[in-house]
């Protein structure tokens, strides 16, 4: 099914040049993309005041390239004490907020293991390729994702082979995203 998926976005990477000198780019490098609007589900309310200042800081970043949405879903809504019930009702928070024209990426430790410029052809052709209207990206919560939303995801993403807390992962993700989007206009930041 990755594969497939893969396939479909057809990732390749492209050495650009710029000034003389060669930096790792995306297939969309230089192109137009259409930004699609980008929102950010994890679960939980509460937030480390550090992590929550470097998440502010990387959508504040992202601004000039898309409108960026930090969505919280309901941690363990119901207080269950299993975890396969805690899962099922999160997982109602990421379905009830889903839309059938979205563009969905499950970040899971055992998803697709993406470069950056593969994340940067991906937001490339979900804005220019998919009839998508926006770009959901889901962390899970302490248990991960339920079957629904692993059905529904349009692409499943590793950020590392490690597993990571989902505090860590939101951060790995932004500081990504904004890698993504500088790959996209063929900026500096990304070497
Ligand atoms: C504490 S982890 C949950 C771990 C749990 N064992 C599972 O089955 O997913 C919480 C969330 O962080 C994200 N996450 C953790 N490690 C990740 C990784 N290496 N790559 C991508 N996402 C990760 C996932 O969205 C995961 O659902």
């Amino acid at each position: 099914m990755s594969i497939c998926i893969m396939n479909a976005f057809n990732i390749k990477n492209t050495q650009v040049p710029i000034s003389g000198a060669k930096i790792r780019g995306s297939k969309y490098t230089g192109q137009s993309v259409k930004p699609l609007p980008i929102h950010i589900l994890t679960v939980g309310k509460t937030r480390s005041p550090g992590v929550q200042l470097i998440v502010k800081d990387y959508i504040e970043k992202l601004k000039p390239y898309c409108p960026v949405y930090d969505v919280r879903i309901r941690s363990n809504p119901k207080n269950s004490t299993e975890a396969r019930v805690q899962i099922e009702n999160e997982e109602k928070g990421f379905m009830n907020f889903i839309k059938s024209d979205d563009w969905v990426v499950m970040l899971d430790e055992n998803g697709m293991d993406l470069r950056s410029e593969e994340m940067a052809d991906m937001i490339g052709d979900a804005g220019n390729k998919a009839s998508s209207s926006r770009l959901v990206f889901c962390i899970g919560g302490a248990y991960g994702h339920g079957m629904k939303l692993r059905d529904r995801a349009n692409l499943k993403v590793k950020l590392s082979s490690l597993v990571l807390n989902h505090e860590i992962a939101l951060v790995v993700l932004v500081e990504q995203l904004y890698r993504a989007w500088t790959i996209l206009k063929g900026q500096k930041y990304h070497h």
